[in-house]
Order: C-alpha cells, then sequence, then structure tokens
C-alpha cells in the first residue's frame, strides 16, 4: 500500500495481499475520558498512564484545564491529575467539546450538578447530536440548563439550580452516555440521602455502562444495580484517587486490526486488550469467530488469523456498536448475506452511520440492504470495485474502509481512495501508519 501523507484530502490504498503483524493499540477512549473526569472530581491526585492522545481526549484534557482542574503530561504515556475533591475552581467558562460523546454528555451531567455559569458547544455534528433525554433528566432535579441553538441538541448554557435528587429516570434507547452521564454524578448529588436512576425502556450499549460502573468503584464509589432497570449510590460515598490507573488499549480500534487479520490471512496480534478486558467491544472477535476465524487470546493480547473463506452471520449487535461497523466491512468477504441487527443508535453518530455504510458498501459493488435499525450486505461476485470512499468526518468509516484494499481469500481487493482520512484523530491519530505496518503487497 502507499500512504500518501502529502495529500491531507485522500490516501489511495493499492491491493493488500497479505497481513501479519503485532500491534500495539492506542488506549481506550471509553476509559480514557472517563478515567480523566473521575480523576478531576475525585480527592487527591491520579497518575493516569497509558491516556489515548486523540481529540476526544484533547477536549476533555481542555475542558479540564478551562475549569481549573490541574493536570500535567509528565512522559510520552503518563498523565498526573490533580482532583478538585468535587469543586471546580472556575465558575464561569466556554468549552469546546469537538464531537466527543464521551466528554460533552458526563461533563454536563458534572457541571449542571456542581453549579456554575458554562456554555458547552462542538463542531457542527455535535449539535445534531441528541442530548435531550439528559437535559430533561437533569432539569426535573432541578438544574437549569437551556438550549441555546435547537432544542434537545447542543451547544447548552448551564447555570447554577437547586438539586434536590433522591429519585431520577432516564431513557435508555438513545445513548447509554445519558446514564454513563448521570451515573458518574450521583455521588456529588447523594450528600445526604440514596439517589436513584431509573432507566426508562430499553437500554443499549449495556457493556459501556459496565466501564463506567468499574471506573467508578476504583474510584471508591459502588452503584447498587437493580438488572438494567435502576441504579442505587447510597450517600456519603466520595470519589477518591486510586493512586495509578492504567488503561487498556481500545477494543474497538483493535477491531480493524483482528478483521484484518480474519481477512488477509494473519496472524495479526493487538496488544493493550486481552480476555479480561472491561470493554464490550472485545466481543467483537466473537463475531469474527462465528465468521470462522481463528482467535486466540491472552492476558493482554488478541490474536486473529484467517481460516479459510469467512462465513456470512445474522446477528444482533446492540451490546459493541462500534466494532460492529467492522463486521459491515468484513461482510464484503464472507459467502453470503451478513445482516447487522438493533443498530439503530448508528443513526445518531459521528454521522448517520446507516445511511453512509450503505452508500460506501454499494460503491464497492456490494448489494446492501438499509433499514431502520439492521443493514444487510451481500458482497458483489468477483472483485471489489475500486472505488473512492467518502467519510462523512467519521473516523471509523475511514478506519474500517481501509479494510476493503485486502485480498480474501475469495477475491482481491482494487485500489481504492479513502476521502479525508485525517478524520481518525478523533480515537486514532496515527491509524493508517500502523495500518501500513501490517499491510504487505504481493509477497507470492
Ligand atoms: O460510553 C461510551 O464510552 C460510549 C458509548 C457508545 O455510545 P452509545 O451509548 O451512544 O451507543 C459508543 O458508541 C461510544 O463510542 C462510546
Ligand atoms: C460513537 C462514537 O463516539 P462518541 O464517543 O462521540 O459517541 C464512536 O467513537 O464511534
Amino acid at each position: 500500500m502507499t500512504q500518501q501523507k502529502q495529500y491531507p484530502h485522500h490516501i489511495d490504498l493499492k491491493p493488500v495481499m497479505h497481513v501479519e503483524g503485532v500491534v500495539r493499540l492506542p488506549g481506550s477512549k471509553s476509559i480514557s475520558n472517563r478515567t480523566l473526569l473521575l480523576a478531576a472530581l475525585a480527592e487527591g491526585t491520579t497518575t493516569i498512564v497509558g491516556l489515548l492522545a486523540s481529540d476526544d481526549t484533547l477536549v476533555m484534557l481542555g475542558a479540564l484545564r478551562s475549569l481549573g482542574l490541574a493536570w500535567e503530561q509528565v512522559d510520552e504515556h503518563t498523565h498526573i491529575v490533580h482532583g478538585g475533591g468535587g469543586a471546580l475552581p472556575v465558575h464561569e467558562a466556554d468549552l469546546f467539546m469537538g464531537n466527543a460523546g464521551t466528554a460533552i454528555r458526563p461533563l454536563t451531567a458534572a457541571l449542571a450538578v456542581i453549579g456554575g455559569d458554562y456554555t458547552l458547544h462542538g463542531v457542527t455534528r455535535m449539535h445534531e447530536r441528541p442530548i435531550g433525554d439528559l437535559v430533561d433528566a437533569l432539569n426535573e432535579i432541578g438544574a437549569q440548563i437551556e438550549y441555546t441553538g435547537v432544542e434537545g441538541f447542543p451547544p447548552l448554557r448551564i447555570r447554577r439550580g437547586h438539586i434536590h435528587a433522591q429519585r431520577l429516570s432516564v431513557r435508555g434507547n438513545v445513548s447509554s452516555q445519558f446514564l454513563t452521564a448521570l451515573l458518574m454524578s450521583a455521588p456529588l448529588m447523594a450528600r445526604e440521602q440514596p439517589v436513584t436512576i431509573d432507566v426508562v425502556g430499553e437500554l443499549i450499549s449495556k457493556p459501556y455502562i459496565e466501564i463506567t460502573l468499574n471506573l467508578m468503584r476504583r474510584f471508591g464509589v459502588t452503584v447498587e444495580q437493580d438488572g438494567w432497570q435502576s441504579f442505587t449510590v447510597q450517600p456519603g460515598q466520595r470519589y477518591a484517587s486510586p493512586g495509578t490507573i492504567h488503561v487498556e488499549g481500545d477494543a474497538s480500534s483493535a477491531s480493524y486490526f483482528l478483521a484484518a487479520g480474519a481477512i488477509g490471512g494473519g496472524p495479526i496480534r493487538v496488544e493493550g486488550v486481552g480476555r479480561d478486558s472491561i470493554q464490550g467491544d472485545v466481543r467483537f472477535a466473537e463475531a469474527l469467530e462465528q465468521m470462522g476465524a481463528t482467535i486466540t487470546r491472552g492476558d493482554n493480547w488478541i490474536e486473529a488469523r484467517s481460516n479459510g473463506v469467512l462465513k456470512a452471520i445474522d446477528a444482533d449487535f446492540n451490546h459493541i456498536p462500534d466494532a460492529a461497523m467492522t463486521i459491515a466491512v468484513a461482510a464484503l468477504y464472507a459467502e453470503g448475506t451478513t445482516t447487522l441487527r438493533n443498530i439503530a443508535s448508528w443513526r445518531v453518530k459521528e454521522t448517520d452511520r446507516l445511511a453512509a455504510m450503505a452508500t460506501e458498501l454499494r460503491k464497492l459493488g456490494a448489494i446492501v440492504e438499509e433499514g431502520p435499525d439492521y443493514i444487510s450486505v451481500t458482497p458483489p461476485v468477483g472483485e471489489l470495485s475500486a472505488a473512492t470512499i467518502d467519510t462523512y468526518d467519521d473516523h471509523r468509516m475511514a478506519m474500517c474502509f481501509s479494510l476493503a484494499s485486502l485480498d480474501g481469500k475469495a477475491r482481491r481487493g482494487n485500489t481504492m481512495r479513502i476521502n479525508d482520512p485525517k478524520c481518525v484523530a478523533k480515537t486514532f491519530p496515527d491509524y493508517f501508519d500502523a495500518f501500513a505496518g501490517i499491510a504487505h503487497e504481493n509477497l507470492i
């Protein structure tokens, strides 16, 4: 493959005949941004090792600094956060949140509960991503949050309210990040009485709630859980620094390399996540196994290799919505029609991912059916068409479509162009270097 860094507008990928190698993963976005906020809310100083360096963590770090919460980077891998013990030194701030859901949603709850005069805004797409369920839940318990643009969406203005929370409810079917945000702020509300959060309706993306609860526990707060329906925080619990937190490698980022191993030979080993990961997206490897790949797991690594032609699958991907995009592209190399179900949340992420995925897969010659909450992909007979893939300012569109340059067991990829590859900066700024590191041209 060639990587044309001098062309910021596109990258051309030649057919990749074989993939093999080891990839050290960047830090998990979900763990990084949660850890930063919890460390900032905690008492004491937290050392964070392996924080993700990307647009999404930069906006969180920038917001913490604007709020007067001190942190410093001491070397390439280590950050130190000086916790504010639940207080915010700066009472008025204008915060740019980029397109980071893991920054704007938890911060909205924390700022509304602690109180002050804050505005939160982001890129254009952030202003199209819903936040109404979270704002409703907070305003119902006395927060003062207003929309300064379109109702239900950022930008937001937060003023000091009078929080009286004992029981609050939030809808769970648009984004699990709303529940995550309320959970992380619940200890700040539960000063004298317990606080219970009820989930109204279905809760999507459940494994992300497990990440939230796991990290809260490490910062000294336990949450009583009644299934996925209600969550209670007993009073008097305060966040306290655990000392040091090691951030796992990003399991969603792992999906591209594991799929590459499953399609293009392998073995590919990703390092930084393993069988004990707290990230739900490690279950992506199970989907590859169902498609016929061979997966091996260690404490801190996962390895994938191909084992003949992949088989199509028909499965529910609600638990791994991000990594599921990688399956939609891997489906180009599977025999039969692959169907991904229960992924309506794709419509409200970095772009409308159901529409974007369908449009771009069709450019490669696939037959695609797109429904309100599902997509099915039938690969073309013979080679994939040469195509220019648009990425819609969505890092995952750029990363998962790089796989369409692979030579699978059944067919050869064609030279393809990926427009605006730099959008990977949201979670994986060096993605195309890492991909170049495992991609080998004709080895035969
Ligand atoms: O809490 C998190 O860290 C995330 C939750 C998921 O969002 P939804 O709950 O909106 O599906 C996921 O897509 C996102 O990338 C990260
Ligand atoms: C949906 C995603 O991001 P966010 O954390 O902004 O919701 C994603 O990374 O795929």
